[in-house]
């Protein structure tokens, strides 16, 4: 059996004249209940609560103050959730909704507890379908896009694919809604620059982030070692035939060599709050010889941290080199930096332990998108 992420955009879930598209959201739960019983457990990502609330709410366009778009999440979440209910139903088949928010993903206990929620649903056959919690999510906790959202669940419940269903067949050298030359690139082993560099931002008025935002999605999703397609959702039975091993669409390489489940969460999920400034001799301990960051090679401090935050790890001419996860907070670092791990217990009082960031909890960015 295995796990597949399914991540469905606004453009194919919603009418041209507005509002939700009950047939075609009733074609794809029948696709997806027909992969539920060929044995795989499906995990949804559905966008749709802003472009199913501006209906209700007798608005044109996407609204872009944020009360009202949080207003429009709020209405339409409901009517999303009741017409994938509605469908589902007829194929037997039960959904939870599960809405999520950055902070979920950014402290280790939610993020536990977000997987278990989900784990259990899945055992008892239920189909989740996650959403951003739009409704609470400002700025600053926000995942920006689904496509972002739906790499790192793919990540949080180590799903072996992600599929992007989008409003066009796959990634095209360029916006094949305003170049009818483009061409359809159906492999990509490697994403590179020039790949990125194809993919333009939203061609409508209720996707978000277009492309780019699914090839960078696609780059996390890689490298966690989970493939990822981006096919068209606006055709029946695509998934069962793709699964079935039909190619469709694009298909991006994964990784190998995967990240771990806990060591993407400190690449992607968990957000910095500081910097420690490290000297080259640190710099060459973590990148060259796999070890762990030491007080002594710590020269500077930036920001305010917690024990268990994460913090970069920055070369003293400003180069960001790792991510890590702080075993002191700041003002303990603070007295502690440059100094030797046998000077530790006499300054504070304590010693947690000999690195300020243990190996373990320490992600170099050069191996990351
Ligand atoms: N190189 C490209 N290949 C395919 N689509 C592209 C490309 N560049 C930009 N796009 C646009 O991306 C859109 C899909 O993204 P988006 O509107 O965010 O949809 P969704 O709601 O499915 O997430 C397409 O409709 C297309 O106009
Ligand atoms: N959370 C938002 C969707 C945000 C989003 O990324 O939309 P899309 O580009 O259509 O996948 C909503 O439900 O309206």
């Amino acid at each position: 059996m295995s796990r597949i992420v399914i991540k469905i955009g606004s453009n194919i879930l919603t009418d041209i004249k507005g509002g939700l598209n009950q047939k075609r959201i009733y074609s794809i739960a029948k696709d997806i209940s027909d992969v539920c019983e060929a044995g795989h457990e499906i995990v949804i990502v559905s966008s749709g609560a802003v472009a199913a609330g501006m209906k209700k709410l007798g608005l044109k366009e996407k609204p872009k103050d944020i009360r009202l778009k949080q207003a429009a999440a709020a209405v339409g979440q409901s009517s999303l959730m009741w017409a994938y209910e509605k469908s589902f139903s007829d194929f037997k088949k039960k959904v939870a909704q599960v809405l999520l928010t950055r902070e979920d993903f950014s402290e280790r206990s939610r993020y536990l507890n977000s997987k278990n929620t989900i784990i259990t649903l899945l055992s008892y056959g239920i189909i989740p379908i996650i959403n951003e919690n739009d409704t609470v999510a400002t700025d600053e906790i926000k995942f920006g896009d689904n496509d972002h959202l739906a790499a790192l669940v793919s990540g949080l419940v180590d799903a072996e694919r992600l599929i992007i269903l989008s409003d066009v067949e796959g990634l095209y050298s360029s916006d094949p809604n305003k170049n009818p030359d483009a061409k359809i690139i159906p492999f990509v082993n490697e994403i590179t620059s020039e790949l990125e560099a194809m993919a333009g931002g939203a061609g409508s008025i209720v996707g978000t982030g277009g492309m780019y935002s699914k090839i960078l999605a696609a780059k996390k999703a890689v490298s966690y070692g989970i493939k990822v397609n981006i096919i068209s959702g606006r055709k029946k039975g695509l998934i069962v035939s793709l699964l079935r091993g039909i190619h469709y669409g694009t298909e991006f390489k994964p990784h190998l060599k995967r990240i771990s489940s806990r060591k993407g969460w400190i690449a992607y999920a968990i957000k910095p709050k500081g910097s420690l400034i490290i000297d080259d001799g640190a710099v060459n301990a973590i990148l060259k010889a796999g070890k762990s960051l030491l007080p002594s090679g710590i020269v500077k401090v930036d920001g305010v941290f917690d024990i268990g935050d994460a913090v970069y790890c920055v070369d003293i001419r400003g180069k960001r080199i790792a991510k890590g996860i702080v075993n002191y907070s700041s003002h303990d670092t603070e007295k502690i930096k440059g100094k030797k791990t046998s000077e530790i217990e006499p300054i504070l009082g304590y010693k947690y332990s000999d690195e300020v960031v243990h190996r373990d909890n320490l992600v170099l960015l050069a191996s990351i998108p």
